[in-house]
C-alpha cells in the first residue's frame, strides 16, 4: 500500500480502553501499566517517556480542534500486544482521544476523531497511510487507499474468526516501509507488474469476503504473502507461523502489518479453528482467534 495500492483491512474484537478522571490541576497523566509507560505533563505537552510522543501529539491534535483539554489522569489498557503490526498505536490513541474529548464534554465526530488520531500516527511512524485509525475508528471491513482513505466496505464482512499470532519480534514500522519503497525502486517494470497484481488480490478478495468463500480468501491470502515475501518483508519466524498454519488445516496464512517482526492472520473453516490456534501456540507466546469486522471506536460510559 505504501506505493499506491489498496489494502483491505478489518477492526479485529481487539480493545483497547483507556480511563480518564479529571484532576482539579496540571499535570495531565498519562499511564499504561502494561507498556511501563507513564507520562506527567504541563501545558507544555512534553515529557521524558519517548515511547508517549504519539500520545502527546494526540492531546496536542485536540487542542487543536478546539477541544479544551482539562488536567487529567488517563490509564490506557490494551488486549493488543504493541509493535506487532496489529495497530496498537491508532488503538490507544483513539481510545486516548475519545477519553479527554468526552472529559471536555466535545463530542467529535468520527472524521474529526480521524484527524486527531493521524497526528498521533504521524508522530508514531512518519507518514502513515491512516489505514489503521480508519479500521479502528470505523470498524467492520474496508478497502483503503493511501491518500484516498477509505474507498469501499465489504458487508457483511467475515463471519468467521481470524487466527492471529504474534512472532514476538518488535520492529518499527517506518523501517520496511522505507526498504520496501527502496526495493520497489530498483526492480524496474516489475514494480507496476505487482503493484497489478495486489489490485487484483484486492478485487478476487472483496468478492471472496462478500460472498464469505474462505478458500478463496485464504488462497488469496497465501499469494499476498507470497507478493509479501518477495518484495522482503518476511522473516523466518514469520515464514514459520504461516506454514505452521497451513500446515494445521488454515485455507491461507499471511503477515500482517508492516512486516520485519510483528504477526501473521490465518483463516480457517470453523472446524479446524482449534487445531491452527494449537499449532500456533508451539511456535507464539500470543495467538488468539478474534472476530473481524468489529465494531468501531465508542465511548462505553461517561459519568459525572
Ligand atoms: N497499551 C498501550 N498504552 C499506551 N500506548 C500504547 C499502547 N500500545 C501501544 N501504544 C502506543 O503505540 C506505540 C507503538 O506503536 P507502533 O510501534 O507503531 O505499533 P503498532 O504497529 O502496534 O501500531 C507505543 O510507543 C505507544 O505510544
Ligand atoms: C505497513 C502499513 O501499511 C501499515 C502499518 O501498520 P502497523 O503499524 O504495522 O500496524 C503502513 C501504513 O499503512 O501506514
Amino acid at each position: 500500500m505504501v506505493n499506491g495500492s489498496r489494502a483491505i483491512a478489518t477492526a479485529l474484537g481487539l480493545w483497547t480502553q483507556a480511563i480518564a478522571y479529571e484532576k482539579p490541576s496540571w499535570p495531565i497523566e498519562v499511564e499504561s501499566p502494561a507498556l511501563g509507560l507513564r507520562c506527567a505533563t504541563g501545558p507544555e505537552l512534553s515529557c521524558s517517556s519517548r515511547e508517549a510522543t504519539p500520545l502527546l501529539a494526540v492531546v496536542k491534535a485536540l487542542r487543536g480542534a478546539d477541544v479544551d483539554v482539562p488536567p487529567a489522569r488517563v490509564i490506557i489498557s490494551s488486549e493488543a500486544p504493541a509493535s506487532a503490526g496489529l495497530g496498537s498505536s491508532a488503538s490507544s490513541s483513539a481510545a486516548l482521544a475519545s477519553a479527554l474529548a468526552e472529559l471536555a464534554g466535545a463530542g467529535l465526530s468520527k472524521e474529526e476523531l480521524y484527524r486527531v488520531v493521524m497526528e498521533g500516527e504521524r508522530a508514531a511512524h512518519g507518514n502513515p497511510s491512516g489505514v489503521d485509525p480508519a479500521a479502528v475508528i470505523y470498524g467492520g471491513t474496508i478497502v483503503f487507499r493511501k491518500g484516498a482513505g477509505v474507498v469501499g466496505t465489504i458487508s457483511p464482512g467475515l463471519s468467521v474468526p481470524l487466527i492471529v499470532a504474534d512472532s514476538g519480534a518488535r520492529r518499527s514500522t517506518s523501517a520496511p516501509v522505507l526498504s520496501v519503497i527502496r526495493f520497489l525502486d530498483r526492480i524496474g517494470g516489475l514494480r507496476d507488474s505487482m503493484i497489478g497484481l495486489v489490485e487484483q488480490i484486492i478485487d478476487l478478495a472483496s468478492d471472496a469476503i462478500r460472498k464469505g468463500s474462505l478458500e478463496d480468501i485464504g488462497n488469496l491470502m497465501n499469494i499476498n504473502h507470497g507478493l509479501l515475501s518477495a518484495i522482503g518483508v518476511s522473516t523466518p519466524e514469520l515464514e514459520e507461523l504461516v506454514h505452521a498454519a497451513r500446515r494445521a488445516g488454515a485455507l491461507g496464512a499471511k503477515l500482517t502489518g508492516a512486516g520485519w517482526g510483528g504477526s501473521i492472520i490465518a483463516i480457517a473453516q470453523p472446524e479446524k479453528t482449534n487445531d491452527v490456534v494449537s499449532a500456533l501456540s508451539a511456535h507464539s507466546r500470543w495467538v488468539r482467534a478474534l472476530e473481524a469486522g468489529a465494531e468501531g471506536a465508542r465511548v462505553v460510559e461517561a459519568s459525572y
